[in-house]
């Protein structure tokens, strides 16, 4: 970023600075690789360009919908190979936090997920057994009286909750989850991330954040976010991936988590690209409420096509 602001990716020349100023990237996937199942323009040829260069790549998402293997399938259903180490998620994050920091015992202790399987799968490869989360059960009308989850009383080996973005949010969920989270002395609150919405292709949809702050204000707790910014989720990354910080970009369409962890994480650069939930005049606001970008482009393709141009 020069004392103007934020750098413009729109030439040749600055394309290929961008790409000679560092060796890893971190690419967030909402927004910057695709919108759902819709791969945006010049990815592969961007990616493969990289890999050619022999630069690191590296994702790292805030969705905790699907688990760092269900990622390698999407990214293998593009024609893009990538392996599970090269993929970092916020469900990934927070089995971490709940291995590593509250140091719960896989066995023993039991979680219960709002969310989907990719914060419950990571869970189990830890070794934790996880309640809620997909249960059909959970689809049915919410009464009280007859919920399996309440008529026998709640698991007393539950010690945390882990809520992420659950596309099947129904009261019969927040009702429950709400139960584990009166239990304020032995149960741990753990959020994966804080984004308010989810860009999808022609949409912009509620996001983790929104419905983990359901759960928030009815419990009156506040969450653990394990997701980006968090700066345990950038230093499991960096030390796993053997990387320096100051030859890393990462690279993102959200100010408030993916530029945030880029700047405050120390990085040596951020690009913050405009096909997901940011825009030109946000990216350039010298705002409080978040950091500029070192770099920023209409999409991560421009720089596949600026510089074969
Ligand atoms: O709602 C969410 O969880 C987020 O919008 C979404 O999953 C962000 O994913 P990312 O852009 O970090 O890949
Ligand atoms: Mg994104």
């Amino acid at each position: 970023m020069t004392l103007t602001g934020p750098i413009k990716i729109k030439s040749k020349a600055v394309a290929q600075e961008f790409l000679d100023s560092f060796d890893s990237f971190l690419f967030d996937c909402d927004g910057v690789l695709w919108l759902g199942s819709h791969l945006l323009p010049s990815i592969k040829e961007t990616l493969k360009l990289l890999t050619d260069l022999g630069k690191k790549l590296i994702f790292v998402t805030n969705n905790s919908t699907k688990s760092r293997a269900a990622y390698t399938k999407k990214f293998a259903g593009f024609g893009i190979e990538v392996s599970e180490d090269q993929i970092f998620t916020s469900g990934y994050a927070s089995a971490v936090y709940v291995r590593d920091f509250l140091k719960l015992q896989p066995g023993k202790d039991k979680v219960w997920v709002f969310g989907e399987s990719g914060i419950s799968e990571e869970l189990s490869l830890m070794g934790y057994e996880s309640l809620g989360g997909g249960d059909p059960r959970l689809d049915e009308t919410f009464d009280f009286k007859t919920s399996p989850f309440l008529v026998n009383g709640l698991d007393p080996d539950v010690h945390c909750v882990v809520a992420g973005l659950d596309t099947k949010v129904n009261y019969h969920r927040l009702a429950v989850s709400l139960q584990y989270l009166q239990k304020e002395d032995s149960v741990h609150f753990v959020g994966t991330n804080v984004d308010s919405t989810f860009p999808q292709k022609g949409f912009i949809f509620p996001g983790a954040g929104s419905t983990i702050a359901s759960l928030a204000c009815s419990s009156g707790r506040t969450p653990v976010y394990c997701g980006k910014p968090n700066i345990n989720m950038l230093n499991t990354i960096v030390s796993a991936k053997n990387l320096d910080k100051s030859k890393c970009c990462m690279v993102g369409d959200r100010l408030n988590t993916d530029i945030r962890f880029g700047v405050e994480g120390s990085l040596g650069g951020t690009l913050l690209v405009l096909t997901g939930i940011e825009t030109e005049e946000r990216a350039l606001e010298e705002d409080g409420d978040h950091p500029q970008p070192k770099y920023y482009a209409e999409k991560l393709g421009d720089v596949y096509e600026l510089t074969s141009s």
